[in-house]
């Protein structure tokens, strides 16, 4: 039986991107809405009470209204790409590779908060490490990245590319979040499993696709006696045995000259780096991913295939 598969949101960034990696598909059923219908209440609630799996592609405000409308339907699974519900315990973090079995949790889950962009460069950083005890409670952990200005979705791409609008964006870099109170700390402090707030510092790059996220440490503070080979068995030891998040071997990063934040543009998988010399006293824990892939579609399509392979 194919399942039905309804994107609400499926006109914007996101949605879009999840329609194409669906359209050669044939194990599955799309329910899709005209784009001049995308706002219709009555048509959305109706595709998604139809819909096995509804993927929400929508604002906070909209997902939790879209989740309104499954109010007393027992069929319909959700997986929301929104912040909404990224923190609740009675959804399931879609981040299949963070432990051993959260792939199985999101199998047989009803509802899956998949996670935001820059948490799952973070959280796949911080997470095994915090784990493993290697990172302590009082360790100040920061977390720097850069996006491509897809992450801002319809609007921030319209401000990146169209020059005749008043609020055209003629700039190749950009810091923002400069309060240090972005909406992804929750989510990262507690999937990371911090015992406290990481200061995180994001920005955005003149590119479409494509992100790097940093949490650089100081070895001697912390737990163990850690170095750069003993931080990259740890992180290579957790990421074992599956092929989206791959741990780059340190023969490869050490000859490396730069990182391009763009390499992984248009795939789904995320590349983790320990940067640092051998002997030092710092590493630089580095995640490489599309905000569109593994930060986003990718990762709700993944979610998706387990829910369905339930
Ligand atoms: N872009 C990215 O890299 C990532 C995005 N996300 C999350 O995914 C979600 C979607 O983001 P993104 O695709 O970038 O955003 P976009 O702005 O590109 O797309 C959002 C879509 O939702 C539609 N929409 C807005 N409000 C409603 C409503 N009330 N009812 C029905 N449709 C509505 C919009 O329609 P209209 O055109 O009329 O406004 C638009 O088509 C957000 O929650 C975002 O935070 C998560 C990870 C990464
Ligand atoms: C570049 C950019 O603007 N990025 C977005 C986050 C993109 C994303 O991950 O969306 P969620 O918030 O749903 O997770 C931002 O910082 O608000």
């Amino acid at each position: 039986m194919t399942a039905k598969i309804f994107i609400d949101g499926e006109h914007g960034t996101t949605g879009l991107q999840i329609r194409t990696r669906m359209a050669k598909r044939r194990d599955v059923e799309m329910l899709s809405i005209p784009a001049a219908e995308r706002r219709n209440a009555a048509i959305r609630e109706d595709f998604l009470n139809q819909a096995d799996i509804a993927i929400l592609c929508l604002p906070d405000d909209a997902s939790r209204e879209a989740v309104s409308m499954l109010e007393g339907n027992n069929s319909t699974r959700v997986i929301d790409t929104s912040t909404a519900y990224r923190t609740n315990s009675e959804w399931a973090y879609g981040f299949a590779e963070m432990d051993k079995d959260q792939a199985d949790k999101i199998r047989s889950s009803s509802r899956v908060a998949n996670p935001g962009c820059y948490p799952t460069g973070a959280i796949g950083l911080i997470r095994p490490l915090r784990a493993a005890g290697i990172i302590p409670d009082t360790y100040p952990v920061t977390v720097n990245a850069v996006s491509g200005y897809t992450g801002g979705g319809k609007n921030l791409i319209a401000q990146m590319e169209d020059q005749s609008r008043d609020d055209y964006l003629d700039i190749p870099h950009f810091l923002y979040g400069l309060n240090l109170s972005h909406k992804h700390v929750p989510e990262m402090t507690q999937h990371g499993l911090l015992a406290r707030a990481p200061v995180f510092s994001p920005s955005v790059g003149r590119f479409p696709q494509g992100m790097i996220v940093q949490v650089p440490l100081y070895l001697e503070a912390l737990d163990g006696a850690q170095d750069m080979k003993s931080i990259h068995a740890a992180l290579s030891a957790h990421y074992a045995g599956q092929s989206i998040v791959k741990v780059v071997p340190i023969e490869d990063s050490a000859s490396l000259p730069r990182l391009n934040a763009e390499a992984l543009a248009g795939e789904d998988t995320m590349k983790i780096y320990v940067f640092g010399k051998a002997g030092g006293k710092h590493v630089n824990l580095v995640a490489l991913l599309d905000n569109l892939g593994k930060g986003a579609s990718g990762a709700a399509v993944q979610n998706m295939d387990l829910m369905l392979s339930a």
